[in-house]
């Protein structure tokens, strides 16, 4: 459970990555400093940076470059790759269509998610069954966003190895039929700013994304070197910001992860708020279990926790579906 943070700590994770793929990794002092920091941090907000992650600063850069160039197409531009329910809920959405505890947010996105064929996963597949709509414009933007869902996927899946051992398990407690072969999101959110001659305070139409939790493991947000808007729900129900920290990750814990740990690590609340005159662009990538994965408390999770399972097993791809389509109105 989180509990009352002041600050969001930053962790290198470079001793991690280049010992992840090791059997023996857990043995190695800087491993183990490195998973000492997240599980703390884990622990105590669901929320750090990371650096050391090895992705260049000028492709984290180009990424949300390319997203903003996206943005500034006209209306009828950015309608040719229209999120809808038949395309697997795969594309693009304008400003106050998505819906985020009843409310409409103020920002607007492309919404990806890993390909699901069709009968891939059966009846629990068919909703997100689809490609991913690229536009024509900018032409790079499908290679580039592929190449850095890799990347993502490829660090995510080590930080949870890390992740796992700060829990106490075997750095492989993830891997196989768990999230061996994950499922990842990826939302391309741009927040418009707010209007500099309405002088008004921030209304609630100025909520860039309500207080939500993130659905899967854990999430990797790119954010804007330059406008603070990201705020953590705290314990005592304060909120605190993460701002921006060029080069770094954002990384936080979802929803399952909560659940295999019986609630060591929490899903921890967080918003959007970008009061800035400008226009705030975020990519988040969300490394998710495998699509059909059961989720329930670890046994080894349970016993630290006092013995009992404190939450239901869960359906990971279930629980996706559920949020997605309260996601919308259509
Ligand atoms: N794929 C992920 N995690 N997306 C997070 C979005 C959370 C807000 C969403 N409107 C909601 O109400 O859940
Ligand atoms: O824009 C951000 O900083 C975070 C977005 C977010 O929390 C989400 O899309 O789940
Ligand atoms: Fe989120």
């Amino acid at each position: 459970m989180a509990t009352d943070f002041k600050s969001i700590p930053l962790i290198d994770i470079s001793p991690l990555l280049s010992k992840s793929d090791d059997s023996r990794m857990s043995e190695d002092p800087g491993v183990a400093e490195v998973v000492r920091q997240l599980d703390q941090a884990c622990k105590v907000a669901g929320f750090f940076y990371v650096k050391g992650h090895g992705i260049s600063d000028s492709l984290i850069k180009e990424v949300r470059t390319v997203s903003r160039e996206f943005f500034g197409l006209s209306y009828e531009e950015k309608l040719k790759i229209k999120l809808t329910p038949a395309r697997g809920y795969r594309g693009y959405q304008s400003v106050f269509e998505i819906i985020t505890g009843g409310a409409r947010d103020k920002q607007e996105a492309i919404d990806c998610y890993r390909e699901i064929t069709k009968g891939m996963y059966g009846d629990l597949g068919r909703t997100m069954e689809g490609c991913n709509m690229w536009p024509r414009d900018p032409a790079n933007m499908k290679a580039l966003m592929e190449e850095y869902v890799n990347l993502c996927t490829d660090i995510s899946r080590k930080i949870m190895r890390g992740l796992a051992l700060g829990l106490g398990g075997s750095p492989n407690e993830f891997d196989g039929e768990r999230a061996g072969d994950p499922f990842w999101a990826l939302r391309i959110i741009g927040y418009p700013g707010v209007s500099t001659t309405n002088g008004h305070a921030t209304s609630e139409n100025d909520i860039g994304c309500g207080a939500h939790t993130d659905y899967g493991l854990l999430s990797l947000i790119n954010q804007d070197d330059d406008i603070t808007a990201l705020q953590i729900k705290t314990l005592s129900g304060e909120w605190i910001s993460a701002p921006p920290i060029p080069g770094a990750f954002v990384c936080n814990i979802g929803d399952m992860l909560k659940i295999w740990s019986n609630g060591l690590y929490d899903s921890t609340v967080h918003r959007v708020v970008n009061n800035s005159p400008k226009f705030r662009v975020c990519v988040a990538y969300f490394f998710e279990p495998n699509y059909d994965a059961g989720v329930e408390p670890l046994d080894f999770c349970v016993k630290r926790t006092g013995g009992k399972k404190k939450f239901e097993r869960a359906v990971y791809g279930e629980h996706l579906v559920n949020k997605v389509k309260n996601n919308f109105e259509m």
